[in-house]
């Protein structure tokens, strides 16, 4: 069955490499903003370069969020609202740049990011994604006009921030396995360019982990080619499968159960040799991604990422229902199952 429309939005400047945070005013220009922006960040972020920003920008507010919620979203509408702010401007790591894509998208004006670590694949994406109760809310919203993304203050951030992002490029191989498996099973919508450009993404990756390598600008570039090229392939398929499936439900469970305890690109890490053992196996290639993880200094364990192996086994066995979205876990994985799963590949061990 062919489409009758696909709509795939992407940002028309993607503007990568050392010292662009200075290029941020002529991006703008470039895009003909003009006016005042509000700008969205949080404390380190804001530490670190938004003095840079605002000294390239024309009067401007910033709003300073501590956590991915609805209120900051909210205290982000109402200010840009009264502010009559014509654009915005999310400045720090997937924290701020959801937060500001949620919003900008909301009223509808044009959003500038500026990441200032290759933590996430959130950075070029058109996708925002906010805890809400119990559940993950994870849209659609339009992404960023221009992404500037300095490679030198990506560089000096700390390496975990890094190996989180590489992470969540490598959690991508299982997240294709159960687009497909949704597509046997349930006739989700799959898209074989997407799912495609998402294993090579994950497949350069790990080619290329020789060169990823503590404070190496390289290695911040490597990275953030793989974070926009796996956005890219989240913005084609028009949803979060091609980067998103059953280690993604677990991490975002472990946020519920255990929050602030790890980074979201460790978690889906971690969570990604449970879910490739889940899909094929002792014979499949869950070693081979406990192996990636680990040469680019990712955790492996539920120690590693201090989460206790209660919090891991019921998070493994509750994710299934954050979210309609069917993966390999099914209609849930059992306790006893789970506990298997999690000893035999090393996540937890064996009591
Ligand atoms: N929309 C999408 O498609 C995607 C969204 N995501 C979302 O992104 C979030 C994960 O992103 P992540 O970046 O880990 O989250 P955060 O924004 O919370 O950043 C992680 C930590 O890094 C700090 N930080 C950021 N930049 C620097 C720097 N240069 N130097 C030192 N510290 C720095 C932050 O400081 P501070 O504490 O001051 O904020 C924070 O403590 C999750 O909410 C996830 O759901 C992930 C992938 C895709
Ligand atoms: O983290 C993401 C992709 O890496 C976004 O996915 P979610 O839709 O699960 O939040
Ligand atoms: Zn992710």
């Amino acid at each position: 069955m062919f489409d009758k429309s696909t709509w795939i939005k992407l940002p028309r400047n993607v503007v990568v490499g050392h010292g662009v945070v200075d290029e941020l005013g002529e991006t703008i220009s470039d895009l003909h903003l003009t006016g005042e922006p509000l700008i969205i960040t949080s404390p380190t972020p804001n530490e670190l370069a938004g003095g840079l920003v605002r000294a390239q920008v024309p009067e401007s507010a910033t709003i300073i969020v501590e956590e991915a919620s609805f209120e900051s979203i909210e205290r982000v509408i109402e200010t840009a609202q009264a502010q009559a702010a014509d654009y915005l401007i999310g400045l720090g790591g997937g924290k701020p740049i959801d937060i500001a894509k949620m919003a900008a998208d909301e009223i509808n004006c044009g959003l500038v990011s500026l990441p200032t670590a290759a933590s996430h694949d959130g950075i070029v994406s058109g996708r925002s994604s906010i805890p809400e109760g119990d559940s993950r809310h994870s849209v659609a919203a339009d992404p960023p006009l221009a992404v500037v993304a300095d490679t030198e203050i990506m560089a000096k951030a700390p390496w975990e921030l890094t190996t989180a992002g590489c992470a969540d490029i490598i959690s991508n191989y299982t997240a294709v396995q159960d687009w497909r498996l949704a597509k046997r099973l349930k006739n989700v919508e799959y898209s074989e360019y997407a799912g495609a450009l998402s294993e090579m993404t994950a497949e350069m990756l790990v080619d290329n982990a020789d060169s990823i390598k503590p404070n190496l600008e390289e290695s911040a570039w490597i990275v953030v080619k793989a974070l926009v090229s796996s956005g890219v392939a989240m913005s084609i398929a028009g949803s979060s499968r091609p980067a998103s499936g059953a280690e993604h439900l677990i991490s975002h469970q472990l946020d519920r159960i255990a929050p602030g305890q790890a980074l979201h690109g460790h978690q889906v890490g971690v969570a990604s040799i449970i879910t490739e053992y889940l899909h094929n196996g002792d014979g499949g290639q869950w070693r081979a991604i406990r192996d990636a993880l680990k040469s680019i200094d990712a955790p492996t364990t539920a120690a590693e990422i201090g989460i206790s192996d209660d919090d891991l086994l019921e998070a493994l066995t509750t994710a299934h229902e954050i979210r309609d979205r069917y993966t390999i876990l099914g209609n849930g994985v059992s306790l006893d199952a789970a506990y298997e799963t999690a000893a035999v590949t090393g996540v937890i061990d064996r009591q």
